[in-house]
């Protein structure tokens, strides 16, 4: 019968979505469709249905039970090849040809041809619908259906029907009426010969040969990524650790943490490299202060510490902290890296303030205080923001009561996440989500978490005036997290609101492909023998989430390069958000995500005060990356607002990877201004490790780009807005002339038709000056 290929897809969904363990995305599945049924006939709550488990919902209704060992084994497996069938699916172009076939939303009554399937009719229009002006709103085209466990995904229907009918070697289980099987069916010979092509290509003597061959692959890559932490200077026992140091020079976050490290029999090593064998040591990663590398291995003995969870440390993957590191840095109009300490940044802002000492103040351009993360979710990024930010004005009172991070998620599951993972690491404002009146959190849902207790260093702030709060609304008083949480979307604010009026950075890391992240494939992928234990021992809803490797191990799964590493929770919470085009190949899939992603940093570069926005993703496309860069820049939001690029000496200078010169034009300079890292580390450097090491420049898969101008609110820009050679007379940054030819032509277009210089700022003079961010 159809049902468990729709399941399967469903589960994949499920996968792509969040990371978890095939086994839980399985009987998510079968809870959610069980759900369903009962709510249907009873008018129960699915929670009500879903509680009683996988095994007795599956049971209790009129329909038949799903084979769960089947099920489970047609998902891994699925996944096991899932790069192979995309890859054959792409060439053979059967989406472009039967998207229908595989739209059970489409056709209602699709399913009808399926024995033993009622699933319900879908909302076609729901998982279609366009918003966002333009293209498939890939921010909300995730089928909510889907989600909930209705209506599997186009993309997901056909891999698994692709594996079934290409390369299980089973009869299918469905009428061969059913339109998905009747689509493979029907281009059969072709998928055959795309088959064929591919193993030839990859010298793969036999299917399971290929697929061993990409199992290695993707474990080779993600076993040269350290287990990367990054020190939470928020954290209760950091804080408390600190205090105790009083004015001790050496006393930072970071230096702290390998203290408490040291005190627990750990050691700090030399070097770029990590062995397998010294499984207590760790290192300073070099490309980022707050961040120490240890081998994959050593996660358990990490998590045994108690560091984890007191939050003293954060898990979160090198790459994924560039971020806010380059928007919090100080830019240095010399064209150096800054890397001022928090008393200097702090001085430049009370002389920004009073324009007292434009000198001090010119030496670097001073780090934004009011930074908006407009798509949060699950805060590993806006902690950090909110780290920084913490670490730089802890002890300077007038910044700090100005500094903070407005956090936007617009789904709410993912918003009580992201709440609940900021409380724990403490980076909530504590005004946040209090009522004026009532002192009580506003929200009813049971995911929220209960208000926090103050600790005793958290009364630093005691003095500060009550706050006169909304919820989430920045009129607060400073506290020490920074952080205030908005659900809602990012698209429908308006950049003009007077709230929005001291804005001056912005992080911006949306939805994309996940194409970068090895760890997706880690616990996704079951390997050949765990692959054989699911389908032979495992069943569904029972087993525990890591077998029996002990409670840390069990805890510590998410990356332990174990056979059971892809079962059970992941100890980071997942930061990829993949959206799916409904319909369509995975060209269509990625350019809906690039639409989507380019609609966000047009409006982001609306901000009126904005002079920094960081743009991350953790994808390898750059469909998604230069591409989406170059028509940002290129765009009228950017001409009229000035926006440019932050030249390389700017941002992390001394990474290696930066932007494929290909995909920004042929510009070098372009290129070299954005920062790619490669899946598992560069090449030249991590082909040359030893089994079982793991190298400090290793990461996921990532792309950034720092979008700078200088706002018109600046005291530079506000002399003399509509004076170019002003403008010209600026020092020029080294490498910092970023925007294209085009771009260049419509500014001057623009300013020519604009006669009388009634722009606010001169485009002409923007688009030729180099102008970094600088706001002196
Ligand atoms: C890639 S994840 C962000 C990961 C996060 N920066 C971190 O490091 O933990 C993208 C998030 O943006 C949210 N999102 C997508 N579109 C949005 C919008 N228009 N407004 C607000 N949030 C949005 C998604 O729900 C998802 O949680």
């Amino acid at each position: 019968m159809s049902q468990t290929y729709i399941l399967a897809a469903l589960a994949l969904d499920h996968l792509s979505q969040r990371r978890t363990s095939v086994n839980a995305a399985c009987s998510y599945v079968i809870a959610s469709q069980s759900s369903d049924r009962s709510r249907i006939k009873t008018g129960h709550s699915p929670h009500h249905a879903a509680s009683r488990g996988p095994h007795q919902a599956s049971r209790s209704g009129p329909h038949r039970a799903v084979d769960e060992r089947r099920l489970l084994a047609l998902v891994s497996n699925t996944l096991s090849f899932r790069e192979s069938l995309q890859i054959i699916l792409d060439r053979s172009e059967v989406m472009q040809r039967e998207s229908k076939m595989f739209d059970l939303g489409g056709k209602p009554g699709a399913l009808g041809g399926a024995q033993g399937s009622d699933m319900q009719a879908p909302d076609a229009k729901k998982r279609k619908r366009s918003e966002h002006g333009g293209g498939p709103s890939v921010a909300k085209a995730w089928p909510a259906a889907s989600h909930k466990g209705t209506v599997p995904s186009s993309s997901a229907l056909a891999l698994v029907m692709l594996y079934e009918l290409l390369l299980s070697g089973h009869r299918p289980s469905c009428s061969a009426s059913w339109p998905p099987r009747k689509a493979v069916d029907a281009n059969m010979l072709k998928l055959k010969s795309e088959l064929a092509r591919l193993r030839a290509q990859r010298g793969a003597a036999s299917i399971d040969d290929l697929r061993d061959q990409l199992e290695l692959e993707q474990k080779r890559k993600a076993g040269r990524c350290p287990r990367w932490v990054r020190v939470n200077p928020l954290s209760a026992l950091i804080k408390t650790r600190m205090k105790s140091k009083g004015a001790d020079a050496h006393s930072s976050p970071i230096n702290i943490l390998c203290e408490l490290l040291t005190e627990q029999g750990w050691r700090e090593g030399r070097g770029e490299v990590l062995t397998k064998e010294d499984s207590k040591s760790f290192l300073r990663s070099q490309i980022l202060p707050d961040v120490l590398g240890l081998h994959p291995s050593a996660t358990a003995e990490l998590i045994s510490t108690g560091l984890y969870e007191q939050r003293a440390v954060i898990l979160q993957d090198l790459a994924s902290c560039f971020p806010a590191s380059i928007l919090l840095s100080p830019l240095r109009l010399d064209g150096s890296m800054g890397s001022l300490g928090a008393s200097a940044i702090s001085h430049a802002h009370t002389a920004k303030r009073n324009q007292s000492d434009s000198r001090n103040a010119a030496l670097f351009s001073v780090p934004p205080l009011h930074v908006v993360d407009a798509t949060s979710a699950p805060g590993n990024k806006t902690s950090h923001l909110s780290s920084i930010l913490y670490s730089n004005f802890t002890s300077q009172t007038p910044a700090r009561t100005q500094a903070r991070v407005t956090a936007f998620e617009e789904d709410k599951d993912r918003f009580a996440t992201l709440v609940s993972q900021l409380d724990k690491a403490g980076c909530l404002d504590d005004s946040y989500g209090l009522h004026a009146t009532s002192g009580k959190r506003p929200m009813t849902d049971s995911s929220f978490p209960p208000p926090k207790k103050k600790s005793k260093f958290d009364g630093v702030d005691s003095k500060a005036p009550h706050h006169t709060a909304k919820v989430g609304i920045s009129t607060r008083a400073p506290t020490p997290g920074l952080v205030l949480p908005r659900l809602g979307d990012f698209l429908k604010t308006n950049p003009a609101d007077e709230e929005w009026k001291d804005v001056q950075g912005m992080l911006l890391d949306p939805s994309c492909s996940g194409s970068g992240i090895l760890s997706r494939s880690e616990y996704s992928m079951a390997s050949s023998s765990t692959r054989a234990q699911q389908s032979s021992k495992h069943t569904l809803g029972l087993q525990g989430a890591a077998g029996d490797t002990g409670r840390v191990a069990k805890a510590a799964n998410g990356r332990l390069r174990g056979t059971q590493q892809h079962l059970g929770p992941s100890l980071e919470e997942e930061e990829v958000v993949t959206d799916q085009a409904a319909n369509g190949s995975e060209e269509a899939r990625i350019a809906a995500l690039a639409n989507f992603q380019l609609s966000m940093i047009k409006h982001a570069m609306k901000f009126p005060a904005l002079e920094r926005l960081v743009y991350s993703t953790c994808s390898i496309h750059a469909e998604e990356n230069e591409e989406v860069v170059m028509k940002a820049l290129e765009s009228d939001e950017a001409v009229q607002k000035g926006w440019n690029l932050a030249p390389a000496s700017q941002v992390l200078p001394s990474w290696k990877g930066r932007g494929l010169v290909d995909s920004c034009g042929g510009d070098k300079q372009l290129a070299e201004s954005m920062i790619r890292c490669r899946p598992g580390g560069d090449a030249a450097i991590v082909d040359k490790l030893g089994k079982d090491e793991a190298h400090m420049e290793a990461s996921n898969g990532f792309f950034v780009a720092l979008f700078v101008r200088r706002s018109s609110g600046s005291p530079t820009a506000s002399q003399s807005p509509t004076d170019s050679s002003t403008i010209d007379q600026l020092p020029p940054v080294k490498g910092s002339s970023t925007l294209t030819k085009s771009a260049k032509k419509r500014a001057n277009a623009k300013l020519k038709a604009k006669e009388g210089g009634q722009l606010q700022v001169t485009t002409d003079a923007k688009a030729h000056s180099l102008i970094p961010a600088r706001n002196q």
